[in-house]
């Protein structure tokens, strides 16, 4: 019996350098919205023919009114929502003519992501909530051990050296996103997506938030996209693009 060993898709590729982690070409997303007065089925429009490209060591703040399309946005880039038209890009793959366990296996491998809320698994302490994943994925012996020492080494990096052991009721609201970024950047994403992360936070640990997630876009080299209503954040970052009824500018 011959065995294969599969290369991801996005492997075989020849990327440049100068390849975006991130691109969205004309991506348009229409959700249904029930049916019309004459029957006739209903859509609205979260996205109309956007355009945006992420590169490695860049962060781009989206901001935008509430129902403008953030989220969607987010959902389209990371693969999680198919666009009814358009292409989403991930370090020049496209993610449409993939199957659906590559298109996992993708977001697995390129992608990290932060949601506003922490979504921490209360009885965990701050390693485990790293290395979790790795250890349902079937991680043993050498492999759980490389985990760990990357689960200590980004918890130190994010400022959580000697909280490891603490569950989420012991930490802050600004350590459990910390937490939470960690676990995001276990993967080793190119691309990191953001959603509000300083929404349960005061102002000065918003900006700590803030610049905490620009440190690792250098550190890590990464394509940041980082939703926010904070303006006055807006500024630390290296690009600001605004949603507006579905539509991107800046
Ligand atoms: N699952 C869904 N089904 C139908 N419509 C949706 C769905 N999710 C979002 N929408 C609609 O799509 C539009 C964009 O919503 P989206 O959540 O992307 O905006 P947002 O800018 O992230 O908003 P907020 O800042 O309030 O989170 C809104 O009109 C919203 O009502």
């Amino acid at each position: 019996m011959s065995t294969t060993t599969h290369t991801a898709p996005w492997n075989d590729q020849q990327t440049t350098a100068g390849t975006p982690a991130l691109e969205l070409c004309e991506v348009t997303l229409a959700y249904p919205d029930g049916k019309g007065p004459d029957g006739a089925p209903r859509t609205i429009t979260a996205l109309d023919r956007v355009y945006l490209a992420a590169v490695a060591g860049t962060m781009t703040a989206l901001t935008g009114p509430s129902g403008s399309g953030k989220s969607s946005l987010l959902a389209v880039a990371s693969t999680l929502l198919n666009p009814t038209s358009g292409e989403v890009r991930i370090g020049g793959v496209a993610v449409g003519n993939l199957s659906e366990k590559d298109r996992a296996r993708l977001r697995r491998e390129e992608v990290g992501t932060v949601f506003q809320q922490p979504n921490l698994i209360p009885s965990l302490r701050a390693e485990d909530q790293l290395v979790v994943t790795s250890h349902i994925r079937g991680a043993r012996g050498g492999a759980t051990r490389h985990a760990r020492e990357r689960a200590r080494q980004l918890l130190e990096l994010v400022g959580l050296e000697g909280a490891g052991r603490r569950r989420p009721h012991e930490l802050s609201g600004g350590q459990r996103q910390r937490v939470n970024i960690a676990r995001a950047l276990m993967g080793e994403p190119k691309l990191l997506l953001v959603d509000e992360p300083t929404s349960a936070l005061d102002q000065q640990r918003s900006a700590e938030v803030m610049q905490l997630l620009k440190n690792m876009t250098r550190t890590f080299d990464l394509a940041t996209v980082v939703v926010t209503h904070d303006l006055e954040f807006v500024d630390m970052a290296d690009r600001e693009v605004t949603m507006l009824d579905g539509t991107l500018t800046g």
